[in-house]
């Protein structure tokens, strides 16, 4: 496998909730391509969020859940890394700076615009004053949020509109230099101005990390992303160009869904 051009790589992996017998997702094996984004589709409850969650260990904030197989992850500073032997709390919260996740509702800190950047900045060890302003600022612009808060960095988040917060969780992800960012439906509570704002934001974001996106929505998975994923009852049944998916896929059940026969 060409893994120059692979960022994460999941191979024969099974995950388990604590407390449930069977299995929520089975030998899932999915090349996340660099600098691309990665589209997972499928019917509710396919195990779209939990692979994803699992991708940054954020189940991990709940104990005894299991997992099963290798997560690589291939950095521009480390070797290769399978996310799955990590233990310790600081290893965690160095791969979720690594690989962020928004999620779908925006989720600000109570707290200023700006200290919602530098928050996050400062908890990664950087201290000089300076330099958290000028990583804020450039986060800000490339969220493309800077010119909405320029004149209110030290007012609160709360007071921004849905679309903003949902721009300024993405500034905060991004001032830690994500390898990866992962999206949880981000646009779902947004209206469709907002929604095309965070589109256009994820297809320009791509320039320097690697995306994948959980959505319900086919046009956005089909306009947006490079490749897609399609998941059926924790199962990843067919992957590859999206074009290929929308137009032509393998899988029958591929196809009843994205023709919406189902789901
Ligand atoms: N905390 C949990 N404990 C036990 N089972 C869970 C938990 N969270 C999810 N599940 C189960 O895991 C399976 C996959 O759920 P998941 O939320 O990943 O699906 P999804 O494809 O993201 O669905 P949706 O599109 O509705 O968000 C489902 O059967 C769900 O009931």
């Amino acid at each position: 496998m060409a893994e120059n051009n692979i960022i994460m790589d999941i191979k024969d992996f099974y995950f388990t909730y604590a407390g449930v017998d069977a299995p929520s997702l089975k030998k899932i094996n999915l090349p996340i391509e660099k600098n691309k984004i990665t589209a997972m589709i499928g019917p509710s409850g396919c195990g779209k969020s939990t692979l994803l969650r699992a991708m940054n260990r954020i189940h991990d904030l709940y104990p005894g859940n299991q997992y099963e197989g290798e997560i690589n992850l291939y950095s521009s500073h480390d070797e290769k890394q399978n996310i799955l032997d990590l233990k310790k709390e600081n290893d965690f919260i160095k791969l979720r700076q690594q690989v962020g996740m928004i999620f779908q509702k925006p989720t600000p800190f109570p707290m200023s615009i700006f200290d919602n950047v530098a928050y996050g900045l400062k908890l990664a060890g950087v201290k000089d004053k300076v330099e958290i302003e000028e990583r804020v600022e450039k986060a800000l612009k490339d969220a493309a949020i800077w010119n909405e808060t320029k004149d209110r960095l030290n007012k609160s988040a709360l007071g921004l509109s849905g679309g903003q917060q949902q721009r300024l969780c993405i500034a905060r992800a991004v001032a830690l230099k994500p390898e990866v960012l992962l999206f949880d439906e981000p646009t779902s509570a947004l209206d469709p101005i907002s929604t095309g704002a965070i589109e256009e934001l994820i297809a320009e974001l791509k320039k320097d990390v690697s995306v994948v996106i959980v959505t319900h929505n086919m046009q956005q998975a089909s306009r947006l992303s490079d490749y897609t994923a399609f998941m059926y009852l924790g199962d990843l049944i067919e992957y590859d160009k999206t074009d290929k998916i929308f137009l032509n896929p393998s899988q029958k059940l591929t196809e009843d869904y994205i023709t919406g026969r189902f789901g």
